[in-house]
């Protein structure tokens, strides 16, 4: 882990989805990647604890399956700023693509654009290639569906080929999903044990279009959602919260 890097790994149960808090210990000034609506109040909570000054609430995509949380944190935080990349089509305060940097104290995430899930992936890659957040590009020996959000599988094969299994070896990578338990994986791993990357592309296509998975069953409550920050008049939280709904933002 890079060196005076603060790092947590957070779980939101329903819909399997970690976030990530990062932060620079001597300054304080942290992010957070892919914030769950329904995690919100245990996650201003942990950052309120750890001192942190939260700079940005940053997506990697335009997520089908759950609500972000980005929205409802700048509420709880002044000076939070959403982060999403311009070819989600969402919006947000700060519009990322490929080859920009988010900083925060002395640390740095690049930014990679990932396609193939959505059009809008990014992966965000710590500057010293040490950990990327990968979204639903690359989960844990498998990857994200393209069946739905301007999916593609060839899309999806040439990013995760040409920008994450390029990273270094022992690069550890952080997905935006598990459904089996596990926290993380290395580029190492994944280019010898993912059973769905490590086949040739038409092999990869064939596979990704026969997964036939039911579609994610918040689906139409999250996309409308995702578009506009998370904050959406008719948005509530889901019954494990104690939130209820959000007015729509002015201040997006
Ligand atoms: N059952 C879950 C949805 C599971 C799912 O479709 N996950 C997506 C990422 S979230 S859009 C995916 O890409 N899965 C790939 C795979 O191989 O599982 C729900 O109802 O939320």
């Amino acid at each position: 882990m890079a060196e005076g890097l603060i790092f947590r790994q957070l779980f939101e149960p329903k819909s399997s989805t970690y976030s990530y808090v990062l932060a620079d210990a001597e300054t304080k000034e942290a992010v957070i990647i892919d914030p769950v609506l329904e995690t919100v109040e245990r996650d201003a909570r942990l950052i309120r604890e750890l001192g942190l000054a939260l700079l940005y609430a940053a997506n990697t995509h335009v997520h089908a399956d759950h609500v972000t949380g980005s929205g409802r944190l700048k509420e709880k935080i002044p000076g939070c700023r959403s982060v999403l990349s311009l070819e989600s089509g969402g919006k947000a305060d700060v519009y990322i693509k490929a080859g920009d940097t988010i900083k925060f104290g002395g640390l740095t995430l690049e930014v990679r654009a990932t396609p193939g899930h959505t059009n809008g992936c990014v992966t965000y890659v710590l500057s010293d290639h040490s950990m990327a957040f990968t979204g639903d590009a690359l989960l844990i020996r498998g990857c994200g569906r393209t069946d739905f959000q301007q999916g593609n599988p060839e899309t999806l094969y040439k990013s995760v080929h040409e920008e994450i299994l390029s990273l270094p070896d022992e690069c550890q990578l952080y997905p935006a999903h598990d459904y089996t338990g596990q926290t993380v994986t290395t580029v190492a791993e994944e280019k010898n044990f993912n059973p769905r990357l490590t086949k040739p592309l038409s092999e990869f296509c064939k596979i990704m279009n026969n997964l036939n998975l039911p579609y994610p069953k918040q689906i139409d409550r999250a996309v409308p959602a995702n578009l506009v920050c998370g904050l959406q008049e008719d948005v509530v939280s889901l019954p494990h919260s104690s939130a209820t709904a959000f007015p729509p933002s002015q201040a997006l």
